[in-house]
């Protein structure tokens, strides 16, 4: 649906996206998540051809977006609805005004506009608010609102730009529930940019973890935890703790063996004693998942890896500083 290769985009001299490469298929919740300054958004902006980029590759389902005109320009937006941290609703206009805006700009008639806007306001759940002013609403509400105008002219992509961070957590949830409902419905095929790894957490299927201008890795999100990648450690500080005597071995929880008692099964009966170095569970949606090291006498070391191996369980042995 959109393929992004080796592109490259300048702000004058100062190069502000390094050979990105990305891929983007029809129905994924995609998550793009970096630091502040990462170039996510013009990433984003690249996407719906508001800002031009130097050299590579865009293109949104088979068309180079550089390439388009003015007026194909149009269509592609209509395509990509977009929606942003501050909301962006016209503060003199009531919801309902707010949302019918894209489809008078393409001159709906008034029986259709009127049609399509409730519509969209039963999908927000705020039909009963078509009259309030924007400034009468709660933050959750607002993004509510904003998101019905983005899927007015019934887009294939919506473009979220970090949609919840100015959101507290519990209204946070409630818009990203929102979004996984609009995604299963509609089919829409969502990019969500943040910086909130709580969000991909919660609803994304793969995720580019972006740093200064590059991708440094693209992966299902359950392996961005389940592995602690490169990127997640880039992303989150990598602040395991080995003990300096003995091996250090990390086992590593997918989520159909984190509940068992691996750990005490094996000393039981491998009979032996360890250290737990450092742990890392993380909830995961509906499962926990995550990796714990321990640290055994060297002698115990080959045991404890044939017992692993024999479990099917992934392990890697992490080095000490001797
Ligand atoms: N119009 C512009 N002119 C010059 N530099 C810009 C412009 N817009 C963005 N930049 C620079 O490009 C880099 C990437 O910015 P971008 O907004 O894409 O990052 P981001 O990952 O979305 O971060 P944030 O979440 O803080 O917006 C930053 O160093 C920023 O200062």
């Amino acid at each position: 649906m959109i393929k992004i290769q080796n592109l490259n985009k300048y702000y004058g001299d100062v190069q502000i996206l390094k050979n990105v490469d990305m891929e983007i298929s029809k129905g994924e919740i995609f998550g793009i998540i970096g630091h502040s300054g990462a170039g996510k958004s013009t990433l984003l902006r690249c996407i719906n051809g508001l800002e031009d980029y130097r050299d590579g590759s865009l293109t949104v389902e088979g068309q180079e977006v550089k390439d388009l005109t003015e007026k194909e320009i149009r269509e592609l937006r209509k395509n990509l609805g977009m929606i942003f941290q501050h909301f962006s609703l016209l503060e003199r206009k009531t919801v309902f005004e707010n949302v019918a805006l894209p489809l008078e700009c393409f001159k709906y008639s008034k029986a259709e506009i009127e049609k399509r806007v409730m519509n969209l306001l039963e999908l927000v759940g705020l039909a009963d608010k078509r009259d309030a002013k924007p400034r009468n609403l709660s933050g959750g509400q607002k993004q509510r609102v904003a998101i019905a105008r983005a899927l007015a002219l019934e887009p294939k992509v919506l473009l979220c730009d970090e949609a919840t961070s100015a959101l507290d957590p519990n209204t946070t949830k409630s818009i990203l529930a929102l979004l996984q409902d609009i995604n299963e419905k509609m089919n829409i095929t969502i990019i969500v940019v943040t910086h909130q790894m709580e969000v991909v957490k919660q609803i994304c299927t793969k995720v580019a973890v972006m740093e200064g201008g590059r991708v440094l890795e693209i992966e299902n999100t359950e392996d961005l935890f389940l592995n602690n990648t490169a990127g997640l450690k880039a992303l989150m500080g990598d602040e395991q703790i080995v003990l300096p005597e003995g091996t250090n071995i990390k086992i590593i929880f997918p989520k159909e063996i984190a509940n068992q008692n691996i750990i005490t099964n094996m000393a039981r009966t491998l009979d032996f004693d360890f250290n737990i170095s450092y742990g890392k569970l993380e909830k995961f949606r509906e499962d926990v998942l995550g990796s714990l090291i321990i640290t055994v006498k060297d002698h115990y070391a080959n045991a404890v890896k044939r017992y692993l191996d024999e479990k099917n369980i992934k392990w890697e042995e992490i080095k000490n500083d001797k």
